[in-house]
């Protein structure tokens, strides 16, 4: 058989409707029945994006005849129960040939959900990815202006995910990332810094390898560009951001997943998402968001049932702790962090960004 293995995604986003063969009314003299069938010949796959209801799946990973499928959703899988990241299994063609079309039966479990919440600029309650253990939170120095409140935003949707965030700061070249820096240092976020004519693409794809790394980051930051640097096949469409206003145009419409292979040959997933408006933090739980920070957790296991864990919360433990010297230095500066995380939860959304698609 010959080798298949997908490097580019030649084809991705190419696929007419006149393609895929249908038969007309299939459904007609097919028996009904009660029982879902088994599928028991059903093979795995990985969900890498999804457009207008198919699936684009990667089959056989890592194998000599890993190939992608396109595929639709079984009747019996609610609508929106797939996602970009979801492991699932399928029947029907997985050949991947022109024209085929498969069908997923089934969800694996997730080990993470990125989501956020309904609010003030999107009604809807949206999964993002399943599966990602990392984020890579981009934001820009400057052009457009940093939105720290949003970053944090991103940073306690992570915790609260149980995904480890990163992030990368970009157009250095433009503005030193000094003061960004000093924004998330405390937290233990590892920080990368990136200028379009040297990105530090050695140490982020080393960063990369063996994890699925969810990248986020609102519009004009430079996500696409930083995705084609990393994956050269990628091709991301990049915006040009508005002179004037500093904003970017909204150029990604949806999730896809990437392959990112080290200097050693290590290969790892990058998922770049559209850039987002908002992020609706209705979801998220305090105490979830805790555990990203074990040393304080340990603390907060003292604090009174109930306790929001807040600036002024009655009896919480952690300022106890501040104020008796177990937390110093570090700590007290990540508790203050942690704090800052805390208010961007309460606080309203930042207006929406205007943008150019829903
Ligand atoms: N000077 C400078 N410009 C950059 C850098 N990175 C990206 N840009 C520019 O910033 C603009 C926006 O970059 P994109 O990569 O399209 O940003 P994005 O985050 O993908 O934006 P959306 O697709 O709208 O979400 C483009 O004109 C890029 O050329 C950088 O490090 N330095
Ligand atoms: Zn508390």
């Amino acid at each position: 058989m010959t080798s298949r293995r997908v490097d580019a995604y030649d084809d991705y986003g190419d696929w007419d409707e006149e393609d895929v063969r249908v038969r007309p009314n299939p459904r007609a003299n097919r028996p009904r029945s009660k029982h879902r069938p088994d599928h028991a010949d059903a093979v795995p796959g990985l969900v890498l994006t999804i457009d207008r209801g198919r699936s684009t799946v990667l089959v056989g990973e890592d194998s000599d005849d890993e190939r992608i499928a396109t595929a639709t959703r079984a009747r019996e899988l609610p609508r929106g129960s797939i996602i970009t990241g979801d492991r699932v299994e399928l029947v029907g063609d997985t050949s991947g040939d022109a024209g085929t079309l498969a069908r997923i039966v089934r969800v694996a479990d997730r080990s993470t959900l990125l989501r956020r919440s309904a609010d003030d600029s999107d009604q809807v309650e949206r999964s993002i990815v399943a599966n990602a253990d990392r984020m890579l939170v981009v934001a820009a120095t400057t052009r457009p202006e940093p939105r720290p409140r949003l970053i944090d935003r991103y940073l306690v949707a992570a915790y609260d995910a149980g995904i480890e965030p990163m992030i990368v700061l970009t157009k250095t070249d433009l503005e030193p990332a000094d003061a960004m820096r000093a924004l998330v240092e405390p937290l233990g976020v590892r920080v990368f810094e990136s200028r379009s004519d040297a990105p530090p693409l050695t140490a982020l794809r080393r960063a990369l390898a063996g994890h699925v790394t969810v990248m986020v980051g609102h519009s004009g930051v430079g996500k696409s560009t930083l995705v084609n640097a990393l994956v050269p096949s990628a091709e991301r469409q990049t915006g040009h951001v508005n002179e004037v206003t500093g904003r970017g145009r909204h150029t990604s419409s949806s999730s896809l997943m990437l392959r990112v292979v080290d200097d050693d040959g290590r290969t790892g997933w990058i998922i770049d998402t559209p850039g987002v408006r908002s992020f609706g933090l209705g979801h998220v739980d305090a105490d979830h968001v805790l555990r990203g920070f074990p040393d304080l957790d340990a603390i907060a296991e003292e604090c009174p049932r109930g306790c929001t864990h807040r600036r002024g919360a009655p009896d919480c433990e952690l300022d106890a702790a501040a104020a008796d010297g177990r937390l110093t230095g570090p700590s007290l500066a990540r508790l203050e962090s942690l704090r800052r995380l805390f208010d961007s939860m309460d606080a309203a959304d930042e207006p929406g960004e205007r943008a150019a698609n829903p």
